[in-house]
């Protein structure tokens, strides 16, 4: 068996590998290990400025980061790290002295900024749209959304993809011997392969192999684990609730209010200061589809109105001119008397509020943090008492005891009682609901919508676009049937329900009733 024993010299020799162990630990591993994680760190900083000019409105920002993205990304390592490192050795030299290393990390960092940015930008661009929106109803800026909860949530996405990033760095950097490392500077490849010549066989370099294994494969799991804990959060096992024991839940809630909420609980008292709504000759179009054409409407302090209508007559996009997530081409909306137009977005969202057919709540946080985070950046109350507020806010929709979980971890239900419970936090005067139960399960629907008939009871002005006929003509003060994007109707749910007079909500309710 002499091509055995032949295999054996060559890959393992024990002694061999015995005599470069220690400068592969001490030379060879540090090295790579700087060399890695010195261009990662680079690369990241690198990638995050080419993400965000990558996204930007400027054409003037994206072109250069789509240029130097295509270069960097489309020229082979080798070539890239001797362009830069033999290309600008003399400069390299003035800066840094006789050693190439700073060339090469510089290289592995330009061609890992060109990846890591569009990781970043996949990232980012993934995070649905509904979490910017979210941000914005809550009346963050532009900014402290994208700060706060987007580019976060979309770097958690791509973890993964930036520690394959890091191990690609890893296994470049044995690229950088081309640029002729001192000895002191070499790497595990570079520790190996000198060994082997020395040895005459292949047994060092196996051991840069296992180098280079033992990196690497641990760092993948390590990572693996990180990202599901982060995404699923750390919560305790809770017995799971069926859809009937949530409407208890809820039930229970708003009719024994917890003692800590503070709340003094009477539905035949108003607790909320509902403010009123008028709206005159409101214009909006999309681009050149023309979506509401001279909507007037008047809403009540303290009223319940309910905008019926068939799909795409214009009803979301009422909802998101009152609280200027859209802007009206004409017409105006007076809040308590004063145009919203003449008013600084943000300062508007505070006294209206919204909530979302999908709840959009921010799922890497807590119910408790979704609820507080808008208190302590936007309102800039102090942790502890946003903490308070949040906590009744959560006892008054019935989730007192889930405050730990993340959305991910409760029912829809639940998440949407949360969203209502954030909405509720900011004190608004005004609370708009968009098609808040149509992504519910059945039996989910009735806790959410009994929760908002307590709200309406308890004087808060709501505006609520629903296809739930009952809860219109159980709750609602006023019902507005909506089609092509004008009011067609609207009244009292009688009138509406009982003797509709035009026969566009005649047909309507004939399909939907
Ligand atoms: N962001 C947008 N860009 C372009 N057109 C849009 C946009 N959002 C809505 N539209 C269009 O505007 C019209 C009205 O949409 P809107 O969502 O307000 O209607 P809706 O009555 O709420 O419908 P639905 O019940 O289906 O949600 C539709 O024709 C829709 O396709």
């Amino acid at each position: 068996m002499d091509w055995l024993e032949n295999l054996r010299r060559s890959f393992l020799d024990w002694q061999a590998m015995a005599d470069v162990l220690p400068s592969m630990i001490t030379i060879g591993l540090k090295n790579t290990l700087i060399l890695a994680a010195a261009s990662t760190v680079l690369g990241v900083v690198l990638g995050m400025i080419l993400a965000v000019m990558g996204i930007s409105q400027s054409r003037w920002l994206r072109l250069p980061a789509r240029v130097y993205t295509d270069i960097f990304r489309g020229l082979p390592a080798i070539v890239t790290i001797l362009l830069i490192g033999q290309g600008f050795a003399r400069i390299g030299r003035e800066i840094f002295g006789p050693s190439p290393y700073p060339l090469g990390i510089l290289a592995l960092s330009l061609i890992a900024g060109a990846y890591i940015g569009e990781i970043f930008r996949s990232g980012i661009q993934s995070v649905e749209r509904g979490q910017m929106e979210a941000c914005r109803a809550l009346s963050m800026s532009y900014g402290q959304g994208m700060r706060l909860i987007v580019i976060p949530q979309g770097v958690r996405r791509v973890l993964p993809a930036l520690v394959n990033q890091f191990i690609g760095n890893v296994k470049d950097s044995s690229l950088v011997y081309f640029l002729g490392l001192l000895a002191s500077e070499r790497e595990i490849f570079r520790v190996g392969q000198d060994q082997a010549v020395v040895t005459g066989n292949l047994s060092p370099l196996l051991l840069a192999g296992v180098f280079y294994l033992v990196i690497t494969v641990p760092l993948t799991h390590v990572v693996n684990y990180i990202d599901n804990s982060l995404r699923i959060g750390k919560q305790k096992a809770s017995h799971v609730t069926s859809g009937l024991a949530e409407v208890d839940e809820l039930e229970n809630a708003i009719s024994n209010p917890p003692a800590q909420s503070g709340l003094e609980h009477n539905s035949a008292l108003p607790r909320f200061k509902g403010g009123s709504l008028t709206i005159t000759d409101l214009d909006m179009a999309y681009g050149n589809l023309d979506v509401l054409k001279g909507v007037s409407l008047a809403v009540k302090p303290g009223t319940v109105t309910c905008v019926i209508g068939p799909s795409g007559s214009g009803k979301s996009t009422l909802l998101r001119c009152l609280n200027r997530l859209v802007e009206p081409k004409g017409g105006d909306v007076l809040l308590d008397g004063a145009s919203i137009l003449g008013m600084k977005p943000e300062k508007l969202r505070r006294r209206v509020g919204m909530v979302f057919q999908h709840f959009n709540l921010f799922p890497d946080h807590t119910a408790l943090v979704n609820v507080m985070l808008s208190l302590t950046k936007v309102k800039g109350i102090p942790v502890q008492e946003a903490e308070r507020i949040a906590e009744a806010r959560l006892a008054d929709v019935g989730l007192a005891t889930r405050k730990h979980h993340r959305p991910g971890g409760l029912s829809g239900g639940q998440q949407q009682r949360v969203a209502i419970a954030r909405a509720l936090a900011m004190d608004p005067e005004v609370i708009l609901f968009d098609e808040v139960t149509s992504a519910l399960d059945p039996e989910l629907v009735k806790g959410v919508l009994n929760l908002m008939e307590d709200l309406g009871r308890r004087g808060m002005t709501m505006v609520v676009v629903t296809h739930e006929m009952g809860f219109a003509r159980k709750v609602a003060d006023q019902v507005v049937f909506m089609d092509e994007g004008c009011v067609i109707e609207a009244g009292t749910p009688a009138a509406i329900f009982d003797t509709p007079k035009s026969t566009r909500l005649k047909h309507f309710l004939a399909e939907v009733l």
